[in-house]
């Protein structure tokens, strides 16, 4: 796709900015309507919505009971159309509106997209609500089978429900319309819709409010969002529709996928817009790699006849008024691992903790198992792995000291991992022991020749991976010796990146608990643990492991500089928001720097997760953001599959994927990276 925009607009990073409008009603006063709607409308093109749409029966409003029936009003919302359709296109804006619209002596409660300065489509709503406090068959007629061509305002154009929008030279931007009701019912028109490809469904509603009715219309549209894998965009009818017998509070919201993007005040007196911008090129990976989706849409197609198609009709892009590049309207973790709501958190690191505790145990018990082996270094991920195999034991019944651990120094070991090491093991009662690998380490150096062993500062690849195997081969053996088997600790991020030693190494245990949970996610869980399960001097111990710089320590601290892990792969926050929009939608380089931008380029800008220390407030401009990518790019893609594509057993953990073969993440271990470097060479700017 040629970009004629720039980078930092979202509508060139395959978004589509929607407005839902609350405007104050007028029953049956279509040209007070009217300048209302103009008057949200020109707001919404200021800024810079694609599309606005408006309540169900917006301008001639929706409980006005037999004056539906009156000619005079039918007339004045068709010139009040023609107003609002003018509106919008000086404004740049394709505007969905919920009019009375006559056809073939019938009148119908119709969706009118506009676009161009006329109207388009005429969408009528399917199910009409008759019970309870609902009358709509006294005046209206449904629209499910209605058909043909209507004409407004000296316009003729489409006329019917089975249709899909689709604006031009915006890929993905497609959109449905159903009304209120619809999506009350058990098949909702949306549904089909989706499937005949709308990436956005919009539900132009006239919803009274009554106590808990909001709940159940943000089920609604949080369900149908998921369910038809969609963008959905709802908005009710608010203040001014007549209170005769009801009242209205005026809900709008916006969901995609699921999950909520926008929600605008309810029982407000002031008309207003509800905005954010949808990821229609997400939705559109999402849809491509769950294939249920197409075949849904198969299965559909198949029993559908030829009448009830949907047709396409292709709209003309607005032109937007030329204006400043406004940032993302959405919510946008700065850690997709790690949700900034702390309630969110909570049940996440309960339940990543109970995976990793669920999977330990099962294996444990398949194996009969009463102990197991694990190199302790004081670093985070042999801290969590150890805090798991602790809650594993406690449940099944066993005594902690079962778990053998064994802290090994090496030749970059510190005093400060060490003593907290030691200190772990102490205050979790397990089976503590100290291994020195230095004298087996010389030997092996000795015996392949390396300078290191000559008293030469060598320090390479060799000398951190004769020590990381020696550890590991330890291991092993002390399993065979101790009945037991080895506890793996390598972390999904670190399987991302090929951070780890191949074969006889870390990368390889009997079990690993770690391998599905990111670093960043790895972090918060030991403050949950911490917080949850352990007071005193294990919370202190647990939080002075936080507080200690993540190194391999395979190589010995240079003039007072351990060896830093973040400063040769990069922030492990910025890897892992790389890694879960790569992996888990498939995002392109590019659109990843933009959202890692918007995510991280300002440090006092939106939530940080609970109990993030001030000092890991950080922020991250464009330039660092591409240069940490190329590399992520290059490790991920070419240089560590072959690591990924040998990997012991151990949980899922996170939606953002695992890296196991068995798991959803397949790739060649022999690949290119050369595509994806591609496009962010070319795609993003330096700064
Ligand atoms: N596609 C492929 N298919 C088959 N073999 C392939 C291969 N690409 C490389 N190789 C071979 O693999 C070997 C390189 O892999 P490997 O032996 O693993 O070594 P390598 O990846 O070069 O080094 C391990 C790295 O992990 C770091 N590390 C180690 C231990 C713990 C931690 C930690 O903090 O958690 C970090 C360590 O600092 C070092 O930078 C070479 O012999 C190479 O020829
Ligand atoms: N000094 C050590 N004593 C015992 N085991 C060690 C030692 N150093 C490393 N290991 C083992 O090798 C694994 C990988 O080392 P690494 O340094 O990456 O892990 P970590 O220190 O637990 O966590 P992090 O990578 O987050 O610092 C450790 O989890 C641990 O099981
Ligand atoms: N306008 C309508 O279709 C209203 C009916 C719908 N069930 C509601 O209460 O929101």
């Amino acid at each position: 796709m040629a970009r004629t925009e720039p980078f930092h607009a979202p509508r060139n990073q395959g978004f589509v900015r929607v407005a839902a409008a609350t405007p104050v009603v007028h029953p049956a006063d279509p040209t007070a309507n009217a300048l209302e709607h103009i008057a949200l409308i020109e707001q919404a093109g200021r800024e810079g919505a694609d599309l606005i749409v408006f309540p169900e029966l917006s301008v001639s409003g929706y409980a006005i009971d037999d004056l539906l029936m009156q000619d005079a009003l039918l007339e004045g919302v068709e010139v009040a159309i023609s107003m609002i359709a003018a509106a919008a296109q000086a404004a740049g804006v394709i505007a969905v509106v919920g009019a009375p619209i006559r056809q073939t002596d019938a009148l119908y409660n119709c969706a009118v997209v506009l676009a161009g300065g006329r109207a388009r489509a005429v969408v009528p709503k399917t199910f009409l609500p008759n019970y309870r406090e609902y009358y709509e068959k006294r005046w209206f007629s449904p629209g499910g089978e209605a058909r043909g061509s209507v004409r407004i305002g000296g316009h003729w154009c489409k006329f019917g429900s089975r249709v899909v929008m689709e604006v031009e030279d915006r890929p993905g931007f497609t959109f449905a319309v159903e009304i209120c009701e619809d999506f009350w019912s058990p098949v909702p028109p949306s549904t089909r819709a989706a499937l005949a490809g709308a990436r956005i469904l919009l539900n132009l509603s006239a919803s009274n409010v009554l106590i808990g009715k909001a709940d159940d219309r943000a089920l609604l549209c949080a369900s149908q969002s998921a369910r038809a894998m969609a963008g959905y965009v709802f908005t009710a009818s608010g203040w001014g529709e007549s209170t005769t017998d009801l009242a209205w509070d005026g809900q709008a919201m916006i969901h995609e996928l699921g999950a909520k993007l926008a929600e605008g005040p309810r029982f407000s007196m002031e008309s207003h817009l509800t905005l954010a911008d949808i990821d229609v090129e997400r939705i559109g990976l999402e849809r491509l790699r769950t294939g249920t989706f197409a075949d849904c849409a198969r299965d559909e197609d198949r029993r559908t006849s030829e009448d009830d198609r949907f047709g396409r009709i292709i709209i003309e892009a607005e032109e937007a008024p030329a204006g400043p590049t406004t940032d993302l309207i959405r919510p946008l973790d700065r850690f997709p691992f790690v949700p900034d709501d702390p309630a969110r958190l909570d049940q996440d690191c309960y339940e990543a903790f109970n995976i990793q505790v669920q999977g330990l145990m099962k294996r444990m018990k398949a194996t009969n198992g009463e102990r197991l082996v694990i190199g302790v270094s004081g670093g985070l991920d042999s801290t969590q792995a150890l805090l798991v195999a602790c809650r594993a034991f406690d449940r099944l019944g066993l005594p902690r000291t079962g778990i053998l651990a064994y802290t090994m120094p090496g030749f970059a070991t510190s005093d400060g991992t060490k003593s907290n090491a030691w200190a772990l093991m102490k205050a979790l009662g397990v089976t503590g022991a100290e291994l020195d690998i230095r004298p087996t380490a010389m030997t092996m150096l000795e015996g392949i020749g390396h300078p290191y062993a000559k008293g030469e500062p060598v320090h390479d690849i060799t000398f951190e991976n004769v020590q990381a195997g020696l550890r590991t081969d330890y291991l092993f053996r002390l399993a065979n010796q101790n009945n037991a088997f080895v506890l793996g600790t390598g972390d999904l991020s670190e399987l991302a990146l090929g951070w780890a030693t191949y074969g006889v190494g870390d990368h390889m245990s009997h079990y690993n608990v770690n391998g599905g949970v990111a670093k960043t996610l790895i972090r918060h869980l030991i403050r949950w643990v911490a917080a949850k399960e352990h007071g005193g001097e294990t919370a202190d111990i647990l939080h002075a492991i936080l507080d200690t710089e993540i190194s391999p320590e395979l190589v010995p601290a240079k003039d007072g500089q351990i060896q830093s892990t973040e400063a040769t792969v990069g922030p492990y926050a910025l890897n892992d928001f790389f890694l879960f929009y790569i992996t888990r939608f498939g995002l392109e380089p590019s659109k990843v720097a933009f959202l890692a931008h918007q995510a991280w380029k300002d440090a006092a800008r939106g939530d940080w997760p609970a109990n993030t220390p001030d000092d890991e407030k950080v922020e991250y401009d464009l330039k660092t953001i591409k240069d940490w990518l190329r590399k992520f790019l290059v490790r991920f893609f070419r240089t560590s599959q072959f690591k990924r594509s040998a990997l012991p057993n151990g949980p899922k953990v996170v939606t953002g994927g695992s890296l196991s073969p068995r798991g959803d993440w397949r790739a060649p271990s022999d690949s290119a990276a050369t595509v994806w470097l591609n496009e962010l060479e070319t795609q993003v700017p330096d700064a």
